[in-house]
């Protein structure tokens, strides 16, 4: 196994966008019909407690980096020893190293769908604001764009259950091909 990935005999995919636009449900229905393995990152953090102290002003845990991510490098690891392939979701997609994906789905919601998903989870005033500007700046997708080569950002729309499914279907699709592509590892 190169350590770019490159002897990988299943693509790895990353699932990411603004809280509450569907990532981990989206991601979940890829694992079971593209047949990948989930790795929620959020559950990650807490089951592995990557946590560096708390960040009053923010209200939030801060992530400890190394922790998590020396935790993934073994579970991509051994996923790739194994021949299995991951679909990883995330709220955010810098962190990671660029090798590790060949796929990143960027989810996008219209805020007025955004709003009524986050009021449902009960989120306060301020942390929905925040995220529905980061939603409408589209901060996520630009930070995908930066991180990684522009061909393997793939950015569409989940507002609807059509909209998942098609997407899940995309997925399935994408990951067809680069089984083709790839039939000589
Ligand atoms: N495309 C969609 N159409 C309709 N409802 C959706 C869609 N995507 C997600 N939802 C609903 O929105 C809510 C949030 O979805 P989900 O938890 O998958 O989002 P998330 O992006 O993973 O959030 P977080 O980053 O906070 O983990 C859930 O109730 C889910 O059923």
């Amino acid at each position: 196994m190169g350590d770019d990935g490159s002897e990988r005999t299943k693509p790895n995919i990353l699932v990411t966008g603004t809280p509450g636009v569907g990532k981990t449900s989206t991601a979940s229905l890829i694992a079971e019909q593209v047949g990948l393995k989930h790795v929620n990152v959020g559950d990650l953090i807490k089951e592995l407690n990557c946590y560096d102290g708390f960040d009053k002003e923010l209200d939030t845990n801060i992530l400890d980096e190394d922790k998590l991510l020396d935790a993934m490098e073994v579970i991509f690891e051994t996923a790739a020893e194994e021949g299995q392939g991951i679909v990883a979701d995330y709220h955010a997609c810098e962190i990671f190293p660029e090798r590790w994906f060949d796929l990143i789905l960027v989810l996008r919601t219209k805020t007025e769908t955004l709003f009524d998903r986050l009021a449902a989870r009960g989120y306060n005033e301020k942390k929905r604001d925040e995220n529905m500007q980061a939603e409408i700046m589209q901060v996520v997708l630009d930070e995908a764009r930066e991180s990684y080569t522009k061909e393997i950002v793939h950015e569409v729309q989940s507002n609807t259950i059509e909209d998942m499914d098609s997407n899940v279907d995309r997925v399935n699709q994408w990951t067809k091909q680069w089984l083709k592509d790839n039939a000589d590892r």
